[in-house]
């Protein structure tokens, strides 16, 4: 069976359970593996056919060291916004000839609908490294900087898993 590894940053636990239905999405066709972005692999292993990542959008676009300290003092897990993000992860991850494919998605406010993604700034520069682009960047709402995640976005997410999985 086919192999995915999803790939998440996550300040206050909504970018994590966005992971996790997307991979529960992609189990309908690959096996999965889910890590928190300060443990992924530098180096992805050989039997990785599709990487998918996941992050907060922070002004509006990936997070920075300054963003995360930001979400700490708003109450997120202390040891997450002190540690890597994946701005940082993305910019060295390597992988051997065969480059996976890559889909990413973030999380943001739903209002005010702010401009920029998350999803789409990590997709540009996992494409500029060369992985190709299995689909186009997902964006998934939550209510407010803290969460909770808008009503039906977990299952929004699931189908979108799955989707990715069976294109
Ligand atoms: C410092 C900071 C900057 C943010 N900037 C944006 C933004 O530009 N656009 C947006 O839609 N949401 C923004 N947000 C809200 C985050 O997207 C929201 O906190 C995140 O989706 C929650 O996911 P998490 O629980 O996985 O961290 C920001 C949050 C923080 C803490």
């Amino acid at each position: 069976m086919k192999h995915a590894l999803v790939v998440f940053e996550s300040m206050f636990g909504n970018t994590e359970k966005i992971a996790e239905a997307v991979a529960d999405g992609l189990r309908t066709a690959m096996t999965v593996d889910v890590v928190e972005v300060g443990s992924a692999p530098a180096v992805l292993g050989a039997d990785v056919e599709l990487l998918v990542v996941g992050g907060p959008t922070h002004a509006f676009g990936l997070s920075r060291p300054s963003t995360r300290a930001d979400a700490g003092k708003q109450g997120a897990d202390a040891k997450r916004a002190s540690g890597t993000g994946l701005r940082e992860w993305v910019d060295q991850v390597s992988a051997g000839a065969a480059r996976p494919a890559v889909a990413a998605f973030d999380t943001k406010v739903r209002r005010p609908r702010l401009p920029g993604s998350a999803a789409r700034a990590a997709l540009h520069r996992l494409r500029r490294a060369g992985f190709p682009a299995r689909t186009s960047a997902q964006n998934f709402y939550v209510g407010g900087t803290p969460g909770p995640l808008v009503e039906g976005e977990l299952d929004r997410a699931r189908q979108w898993g799955a989707r990715c999985a069976a294109q």
